[in-house]
């Protein structure tokens, strides 16, 4: 039976996700190195002290945190994350709402909806988080794409863009930035490049969406700047944050931290979109925050990723060719690799996946795929073993390209 002529508009034009289609066909296949999925280490999962917490939960909790909830989230968790942008974020949390979401990735889809009408302007990173593309790609807008360098996006030539844009007649609805630890080639934005930002969002009335998911995985001695949301005085920036890499992926529990306006008006697209986040899951991330379990665990995912991350920039230094540069990030869970002009990395890729190593293609982490010579890698998931043989496989997938 041919379904077309029963899809929607917005549905028949969806393109599947490189990543996700990477990870159903590789991730866990025998022989094959991944360096694509941006999962983090099935070793920091605090296993042990969950089961603990989700008995006691059951214990005190079980009627409420097995029953349908509201859709803002768990009271007692909204209060934790309040204490936590406090403590650790310098974020006057009496000046704001939170709402618990289905990871931060339901952030960005309610984003789209709540804020996008076809034709508005997005202004991004480029390159950016593949499924940010997607979760607003939904919503018709006109991509901008400004650049990124070691410390993160080019507000200049932001400034540049916005001139042209006003002289245009054209209002950017939002810039969307992942400032600490970007993803994918895990630079930072710098302090003085966060507040210029903001002025430019004052000045030239848009919002910032502000995607941190990545913030506390900071493996140098110097804190990274404290979120954009800090400095934001006038409820312009929405902070986005995630227990994906500070405690399991697998509980789907973000949370959005923006003027209680705006949360109000998430609450009402959310209503409809999933009722609300997992009562259960919130119920445990909250006793994980309340019983001091995620200040003990930070330090042990920082310790735990920080020699990989080594050991992939002495790998990288070591076996990739000539003509290869690659971003030397702090933190985070991915690399950025830059070939010669003439390099396809998507092309190569089943070249590269015979040779028993996966990546993900730059062209995924642009809207118009127009960066063909770039591919990211991770070294969260694979062993230190394997982010030395993956990337001593990826260099030999490299020189038999002949670049
Ligand atoms: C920049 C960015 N934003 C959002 C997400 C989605 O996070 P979550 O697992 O909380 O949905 C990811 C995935 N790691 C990401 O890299
Ligand atoms: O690798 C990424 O950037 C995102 C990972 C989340 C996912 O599994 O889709």
């Amino acid at each position: 039976m041919n379904y077309e002529k029963y899809y929607s508009e917005k549905v028949k034009g969806m393109r599947p996700s490189i990543i996700r289609e990477l990870l159903k066909k590789y991730v866990g296949k025998k022989g094959l190195i991944s360096l694509a999925a941006g999962n983090p280490s099935p070793e920091t999962f605090p296993t042990r002290i969950i089961k603990k917490l989700a008995d006691e939960v059951l214990e005190k909790y079980g009627k409420d945190a097995l029953q349908y909830g509201p859709t803002p989230g768990y009271s007692g968790l909204i209060e934790q994350i309040k204490n936590f942008i406090e403590e650790r974020y310098k974020i006057d949390s009496s000046k704001v709402g939170v709402l618990i979401t289905s990871g931060a990735q339901q952030v960005l889809d309610l984003t789209g909806m709540t804020f996008l009408n076809p034709g508005d302007v997005v202004i991004i990173e480029a390159p950016t988080y593949v499924a940010a593309i997607d979760a607003f790609a939904q919503y018709g807008p006109e991509f901008v794409q400004v650049p990124v360098d070691e410390e993160g996006m080019r507000v200049d030539v932001l400034e540049d863009k916005l001139k042209k844009l006003k002289a245009e007649g054209k209002n950017v609805k939002f810039v969307y930035t992942i400032p600490t630890f970007q993803n994918p080639g895990g630079v930072t934005m710098s302090e003085e490049r966060r507040k210029y930002l903001l002025e430019l969002a004052n000045k030239y009335d848009f919002l910032i969406i502000e995607d941190d998911p990545y913030h506390e995985l900071n493996y140098s001695d110097k804190e990274p700047p404290l979120p954009i949301k800090h400095w934001d005085s006038e409820g312009r920036v929405i902070y986005s944050g995630s227990f994906s890499k500070i405690l399991a992926p697998g509980f789907r529990v973000g949370w959005i931290v923006a003027d209680p306006q705006i949360i109000r008006k998430f609450e009402i697209v959310k209503q409809r979109r999933d009722l609300h986040t997992s009562s259960f899951c919130q119920y445990i991330a909250a006793e994980y925050i309340k019983g001091g379990y995620l200040r003990e665990h930070i330090p042990k995912i920082r310790a735990y990723y920080k020699p990989k991350l080594k050991v992939m920039l002495d790998a990288l230094e070591e076996y990739m060719p000539e003509g290869f540069e690659w971003t030397k990030p702090t933190g985070g869970m991915f690399v950025w690799v830059m070939g010669p002009s003439e390099l396809n990395t998507t092309s190569m890729l089943e070249k590269a996946v015979e040779n028993g190593v996966v990546y993900v293609p730059g062209e995924a982490f642009y809207p118009d795929r127009s960066v063909k010579n770039a591919m990211r890698v991770d070294f969260s998931y694979p062993s230190e073993e394997e982010i030395v043989e993956g990337i001593k496989r990826l260099a030999k997938t490299c020189k038999e390209e002949g670049v």
